[in-house]
């Protein structure tokens, strides 16, 4: 099956070349599409990453486009662009889709705008594809260069998911699928907002004990929202869940860790610096829908607090610390 499938990785970033790179690396076609022609040429002729992956090298059999005419032939469609730009490029791209191909969101995020999930855009976007959502514990350096990883991969439809699941997964890369898109994605959203939570708890000299219990407590809201939403209560024990928790709430490779930190040191919530920080964006759009769908999200709500400057950590932790008590 997927020796006839043709790919093409939108979002030439850390992600998407990672993805294209690791599915090259076992013979598949797969293009990866950018939106600067010249950076397309330089990764064309250079076979190297500098600005995404510096030091990994890229297969000969990863091609390279800045033409979205190259979409035409694609079977599957990954996009790893961040959240907030997943309206667009599928905007952009939408056209040159073929119809019977099916799209696969590889972002960690909720759309602020909407409050939709990825799937949800890209349906409003680009109805009438097969839709799909990657998500679990992978960096991008790792994957890229032919380390294990294991991530789910979830559609509404089993025949779909089980497809880019055999299609996607190669010897380094390991794929299961699942049914639950809602619990995948709010497993790959919400994780990066605690593992800021954990950065700052870092960043402040709190203690190991405070990251721990930040990981279970923050599991227990991720499990809330999801089954709030429509999700399943197991999924967040699986890889989009407590696996990409666990990684991004302790792995300094982790931005949001390193930008929790950062908040925890005192310095100020800035974006600006070059790198997605994905859960500085899920905050508060996570914690709203948490108040929508009446659940408690405590600990994503003071992380929306500090980035928006309402709440100091000492106060945050203060206030996640003098909650009622009550059962686990
Ligand atoms: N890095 C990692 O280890 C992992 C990342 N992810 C997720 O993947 C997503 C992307 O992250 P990552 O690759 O690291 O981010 P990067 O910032 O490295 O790359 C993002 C890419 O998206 C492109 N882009 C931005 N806006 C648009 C747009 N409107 N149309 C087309 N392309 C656009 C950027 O292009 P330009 O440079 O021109 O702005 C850039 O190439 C995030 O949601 C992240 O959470 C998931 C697992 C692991
Ligand atoms: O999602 C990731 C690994 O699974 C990457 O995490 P960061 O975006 O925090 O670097």
């Amino acid at each position: 099956m997927s020796e006839q499938e043709k790919f093409v990785v939108v979002g030439a970033g850390a992600f998407g070349t990672a993805l294209g790179t690791v599915m090259a690396l076992d013979g598949r076609s797969v293009t990866l599409m950018g939106r600067d022609p010249s950076l397309m040429a330089d990764l064309r002729n250079d076979r190297v990453h500098n600005a995404a992956l510096p030091g990994v090298p890229l297969p000969d059999l990863l091609q390279f486009s800045a033409e979205p005419d190259a979409l035409e032939e694609a079977t599957i469609v990954l996009f790893a662009v961040p959240s907030q730009a997943h309206a667009d490029a599928a905007r952009h791209y939408g056209p040159y889709i073929h119809r019977d191909a099916a799209v696969v969101t590889a972002a960690k995020g909720i759309e602020r705008k909407s409050g939709l999930l990825l799937t949800q855009v890209l349906e409003r976007e680009l109805p009438h594809h097969p839709l799909a959502v990657l998500s679990g514990p992978g960096f991008a350096g790792d994957l890229a260069r032919g380390l294990p990883t294991a991530m789910a991969i979830a559609a509404n439809d089993q025949a779909i998911a089980e497809r880019l699941a055999r299609s996607l997964s190669t010897p380094s890369f390991r794929l299961y699928a699942s049914l639950d898109p809602v619990g995948v994605q709010l497993g790959g959203a919400l994780k990066n907002v605690l593992a800021i939570a954990c950065g700052v708890v870092e960043g402040a000299g709190l203690g190991d004990s405070a990251r721990a219990a930040l990981i279970s407590r923050g599991l227990a809201e991720m499990s809330r929202l999801v089954v709030a939403m429509g999700g399943q209560p197991d999924t967040v024990r699986g890889l989009s869940g407590l696996g990409d928790l666990v990684l991004t709430a302790t792995s300094h490779q982790s931005r949001n860790l390193r930008f929790g930190i950062g908040l925890g040191q005192g310095e100020p919530a800035d974006m600006s610096g070059g790198n997605l920080i994905e859960g500085a964006y899920t905050a508060a759009i996570a914690a709203s829908l948490g108040e929508s769908h009446h659940v408690e999200l405590p600990v994503t709500e003071a992380v929306a607090a500090i980035i928006e400057g309402r709440l100091d950590v000492r106060s945050a932790m203060e206030q996640l610390m003098s909650r009622p008590i009550t059962t686990e």
